[in-house]
């Protein structure tokens, strides 16, 4: 473990504002989906995007937040991950890394406790030189146009030449139909993404479906990858899977 000034050691004692913990489950999405996963999913996001499917992190004008967050410390969440034999944890959200200070100190503890990391982020805010040098993996969902969030708060340079810097980054795009694709295409040409997940939109199973077969040529020509969503192919849109 690497602690720099900047970077206190870690205090497990201090906070995460979180929304719920559950697993285990599969990761449905993405690099690791299929793999035994637990989760995190921390509270706020610092998008609005017309189809969430986790406004409850966030939406306070429609949820309650003192019912729909609680204030749990490092070491409980820790302890909790330590209780499981899965070995993956992914931090989730909501955007995670608004929590970034304490997310990293999460994190080193979670690897020192023998866990693998994966961070589901919207690609807005930098990680910091902790975090990047730790072994966490970063699964990158920068949103395109049709999540209705202007494209100066949802498109952060900055956030992405980091993000793209490291190595243990993937990037996953929300997509609802082919013509989105060369958005995509534009992202990856000026940032250098790589690698590429496409997952499709959607909170049903039938949906979900559609909309990949719908994609899956293209996406191929392109070089990219594709997702589903497995946990909404196996359960549906419920919370805690
Ligand atoms: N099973 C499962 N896999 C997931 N991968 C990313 C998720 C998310 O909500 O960010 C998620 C989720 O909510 N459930
Ligand atoms: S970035 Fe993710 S959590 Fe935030 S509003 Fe968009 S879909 Fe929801
Ligand atoms: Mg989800």
């Amino acid at each position: 473990m690497i602690v720099t000034e900047q970077q206190p050691a870690p205090s497990p004692a201090r906070d995460l504002l979180v929304s719920e913990t559950f697993g285990p489950t599969f990761q449905g999405e993405g690099v690791s989906s299929g793999q035994q996963a637990l989760f995190v999913r921390l509270a706020a996001c610092n998008l609005s995007c017309r189809w969430c499917d986790t406004p409850f992190t966030w939406d306070w004008s429609t949820f309650d937040r003192s019912a729909e967050t609680q204030h749990v410390s490092i070491i409980d969440l820790v302890r909790w991950a330590a209780g499981f034999e899965t070995k993956l944890v992914v931090v989730t959200g909501g955007e995670p890394l608004l929590q970034r200070d304490r997310l990293t100190e999460l994190a080193i503890l979670l690897e020192i406790a023998g866990k693998r990391v994966e961070i589901e982020t919207n690609g807005t805010l930098v990680p910091g030189a902790a975090l990047a040098a730790s072994a966490t993996r970063f699964n990158v969902s920068v949103k395109l146009a049709h999540s209705g969030v202007t494209q100066e708060r949802r498109i952060r340079p900055d956030a992405i030449r980091a993000l793209a810097d490291m190595s243990a980054c993937n990037w996953k795009f929300v997509v609802q139909q082919p013509g989105d694709l060369d958005e995509i295409a534009d992202l990856e040409a000026r940032f250098g993404l790589e690698p590429i997940w496409v997952m499709p939109a959607g909170t049903q199973d039938a949906s979900t479906l559609a909309v990949m077969r719908a994609l899956a040529d293209e996406v191929l020509v392109r070089g990219w990858n594709l997702t589903p969503r497995l946990h909404i192919l196996l359960w549906g849109d419920i919370r805690g899977r």
